[in-house]
């Protein structure tokens, strides 16, 4: 028995929510490039759960159903207010959703209806819980959720308690299509792994959570930020890449397990990235981020992923940098869910096997002899 480090290149499962094939992603089998050209959130997200998209009724009632579940019991706000005011947001977001299953009725139902009424919650709910918790560490009351928009409006809106412009809208959006699914990444097999016990999809969506907050998965995002923030501006960012690569430090944003010749995510960032930086007249971040870009691939061959210019759209949408993981996993909730449903489709437990390395035919020596 050999192990593979990190499991590449490993086939761990079948699916048929998305694919990544000759670094062509598509969900359902809809490129990429199609979906961020035209599609709404919504209609991914019911791509993602029903396998094809929605005639104009099924939108519809998604939307409503949407809308009917987006606020979040009283219970779990009153827990987010005893966080304390610098609680890491993606622990937060893993508490208050871990939370979520103590005020649903339905938590232990595992009937197929129960799980996709609970997927329908946890896609309202997260967005939710994200603006809740940022305002409340802002010492303001929440804003509960506005019925009848979309979630890209909605969550732009309960987070500073104005209508968003229709441009921030229309960037957020594309973004939360850009992130829904991403086949088998680490967050995602999390997920699976958790469901695949026959646990609840409450556990799974959390596990999932915890395996996103992590730098060398979402919350890359938030670094880049850092990073580019730590540089400055344009002429500072060659002394910096040379020196971060000559130590052989990673450059957040970059690199990517499957994708060897870049992300097809990362180019409708960056246009974004350059759009929103024209409308807000700063150009600092996208001017920034396409030198690292030029340095990076120039020194080490290494592509940006979806991580890296989503840094500086959401900051283009003046959202705060610790947001940025979250915003993630509004949009993977759709994601993570769709596997989720489709693991307890056709479920085995999960459970390969590891490659002993440690010592053998030791025995016990009792205590006074040690
Ligand atoms: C949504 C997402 O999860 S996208 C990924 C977000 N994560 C990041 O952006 C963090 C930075 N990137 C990375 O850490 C990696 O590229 C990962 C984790 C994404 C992929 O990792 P792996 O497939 O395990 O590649 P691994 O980390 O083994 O890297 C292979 C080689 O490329 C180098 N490398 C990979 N990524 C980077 C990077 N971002 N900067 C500098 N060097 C890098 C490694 O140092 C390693 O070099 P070596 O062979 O000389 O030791
Ligand atoms: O697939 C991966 O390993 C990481 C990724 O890009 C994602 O989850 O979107």
């Amino acid at each position: 028995m050999t192990a593979t480090k990190g499991l590449e290149g490993i086939v761990a499962t079948t699916s048929s929510i998305s694919s990544i094939i000759d670094g062509v992603l598509t969900y359902r089998g809809i490129d990429i490039d199609d979906l961020a050209e035209h599609a709404s959130f919504e209609e991914v997200v019911y791509l993602l759960w029903y396998g094809k998209l929605p005639n104009k009724s099924e939108l519809d009632q998604l939307h409503q159903d949407l809308s009917d579940s987006a606020a979040v019991a009283d219970e779990v706000i009153q827990q987010i207010k005893l966080y304390p005011k610098n609680t890491n947001s993606m622990a937060a977001l893993r508490s208050a959703v871990s939370a979520l299953a103590l005020y649903d009725g339905e938590a232990n139902d595992m009937s197929p209806e129960a799980n996709l009424r609970k997927a329908t919650r946890l896609q309202a709910q997260l967005p939710t819980i994200v603006a809740a918790f940022a305002r409340i560490r802002a010492g303001q009351e929440p804003i509960a959720p506005k019925a009848n928009v979309s979630v890209a409006y909605n969550f732009l809106y309960m987070l500073t308690g104005k209508e968003p412009e229709p441009i921030a809208v229309e960037a957020l959006n594309k973004a939360l299509v850009l992130h829904a699914d991403h086949e088998l990444n680490a967050s995602t097999f999390a997920a699976r792994v958790t469901v695949a016990t026959l646990s609840d999809i409450y556990s799974g969506v959390t596990s999932a959570i915890g395996a996103l907050k992590g730098p060398l998965h979402g919350g890359a995002n938030e670094a880049v930020m850092a990073m580019l923030e730590e540089i400055g501006s344009a002429s500072n960012v060659e002394s910096y890449i040379t020196e971060k690569l000559a130590n052989k430090e990673k450059i957040m944003g970059f690199g990517h397990r499957v994708y060897k010749n870049g992300d097809p995510r990362a180019k409708h960032l960056q246009k974004m990235s350059q759009e929103l930086g024209k409308i807000t007249g700063n150009m600092n971040w996208y001017e920034m981020s396409i030198k690292i870009e030029e340095l990076v691939t120039g020194q080490k061959g290494l592509k940006p992923n979806v991580d890296f210019y989503s840094a500086s759209v959401y900051t283009s949408l003046e959202i705060p940098r610790d947001l940025f993981t979250p915003i993630f996993a509004i949009s993977r909730v759709s994601g993570w869910t769709a596997h989720i449903l489709e693991q307890y489709e056709n479920n085995r437990l999960i459970r390969p096997r590891a490659e002993y390395t440690g010592p053998v035919n030791q025995k016990y020596v009792p205590i006074e002899s040690r």
